[in-house]
């Protein structure tokens, strides 16, 4: 595909939209409703290419998915209905799809291989293998500990309380999957909470969760009714060029607003941004929490020092806040940031280089980076086909007069399809072209 050039928007940003649906809890509707008894009806599901790469798993692995216009339906097949699929599972560019699904399919009574895109075969799987491999699951990888993972399934599996080094919800996701198949307890803790839809999202089905990230095994799941929130970390988008467009006025309606997944929207208010929140659902009935966001231009940000403790409730948000601090007032610091590092690229890596091409000073340590806010100049970047680091500079491309050329936007369709279309509608300067 041809470059992604963004220049500057020649007049404020305006509009109201939707962003699209929750990519993580997309992935475990489609999981939980595929191993759940009866049916399952999804509202509002993210349609782009890591969620299909989902989809396509448990259609293979024999569930039935339909979708009704807006409405997906899951014919799920029961605790141990799921039948050995006849080739690889292709699981694209997502992490997420592969490390949840790799808990499910180490519990079968089949052997099964799940690969994915050259990024996804590149990024670390010991992390989930060590569990596995603690509760009696059998998981081959490469010797660098990469997929292709061949996977020997073992029904006998045991719990256990996994005291993971990572706070990461594909961990914790993986293990609590493979526990509900698995005799005793799973439990999983971790050194900062992550997202915890798995944990929110199992009740609905009928799981019986223990305290924190815990269960009983084996439980089976039943058919549920999920509704999707709009995708705070697609919001994320919408919400920095609205804060660094003079005069825009934008507003994104249902919006997730899960404490485990919020700390962008707190850094930017942090940086002197102005985000008025209505909430549409405070999850205290134990559902995800929903609001609509205002968004309104509040003049230049300045730069702040994040909250190491607030990482992981942005991960992969840091793209985008980088790209914030580039034109903000000042120094923003980030540390405790080494997991941006095994993301779909290092995104701390390829974030810095293309700022630098963008004349803006940093500099970068193993697990974070110091960002000096200044005026971004046109430039020629390189995404590296992560589609966080390509929005991100295609964000920051709307403060620039002769705009910015992004190679390596092809994967934008792995979160968010419509994110073009969407900055457009508001008033964004955007297109493809030729390089
Ligand atoms: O569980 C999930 O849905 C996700 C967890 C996070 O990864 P880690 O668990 O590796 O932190 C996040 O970066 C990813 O986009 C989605
Ligand atoms: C890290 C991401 O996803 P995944 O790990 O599922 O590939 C992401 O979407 O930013």
């Amino acid at each position: 595909m041809m470059p992604l050039y963004a220049k500057k928007a020649t007049a404020p940003l305006a509009g109201t939209l939707t962003p699209p649906g929750d990519k993580s809890i997309s992935h475990r509707a489609l999981i939980f409703g595929g191993l759940a008894d009866g049916e399952t009806v999804v509202e509002g599901l993210l349609v782009s290419a890591d969620t299909t790469a989902t989809r396509n798993a448990m259609v293979q692995l024999g569930a039935s998915v339909t979708d009704e216009g807006d409405v997906l339906r899951i014919r799920g097949l029961g605790q141990a209905g799921l039948s050995a699929p006849s080739a690889p599972l292709d699981m694209g560019n997502s992490g997420t799809a592969m490390r949840l699904l790799a808990g499910v399919l180490a519990a079968q009574s089949f052997d099964s291989v799940l690969t994915g895109d050259a990024s996804l075969n590149s990024r670390p799987m010991r992390r989930i293998m060590t569990p596995l491999a603690q509760m009696g699951a059998n998981v081959e990888a490469t010797e660098a500990g990469t997929a292709p993972l061949h996977i020997h399934g073992n029904p006998a599996l045991k719990g256990i309380h996994y005291d993971s080094p990572v706070a990461s919800a594909q961990i914790k996701s993986c293990v609590l999957l493979a526990g509900l198949f698995a005799q005793g307890e799973s439990r999983v803790t971790e050194p900062r909470l992550s997202r915890d839809h798995t944990e929110r999202m199992l009740p609905l089905f009928g799981v019986r969760m223990g305290e924190g990230a815990a269960l009983q095994g084996p439980q089976g799941l039943t058919g549920a009714k999920v509704l999707v929130p709009s995708d705070p970390s697609s919001a994320a988008f919408l919400v920095a060029v609205a804060s660094l467009v003079p005069g825009s006025d934008v507003t994104l309606r249902n919006v997730g607003l899960n404490p485990t997944r919020s700390a962008f929207f707190d850094a930017v208010k942090a940086m002197g941004g102005r985000i008025d929140i209505e909430t549409v659902n405070d999850g205290s009935d134990g559902l995800e929490p929903v609001g609509d966001l205002r968004v309104r231009y509040n003049g230049r940000l300045k730069g702040i020092d994040l909250p190491p403790e607030w990482v992981p409730a942005m991960i992969d948000e840091i793209p985008i806040l980088m790209a914030l601090a580039a034109t903000a007032q000042g120094r923003t610091r980030v540390t405790d940031a080494a997991e941006l590092r095994v993301k779909e690229s290092d995104r701390l890596a390829v974030m810095a280089r293309g700022l630098e091409c963008m004349g803006i000073e940093l500099s970068e340590r193993p697990d974070g980076v110091d960002v000096f806010g200044g005026e971004p100049c046109p430039a020629r970047v390189e995404a590296e086909n992560d589609h966080r680091c390509a929005m991100s500079f295609a964000v920051l491309g709307q403060l620039i007069e002769e705009g910015v050329l992004i190679d390596g936007a092809d994967y934008i369709d792995t979160s968010y399809p419509g994110f073009s279309a969407d900055m457009l509608s508001i008033g964004a300067q955007l297109e493809r072209r030729d390089g």
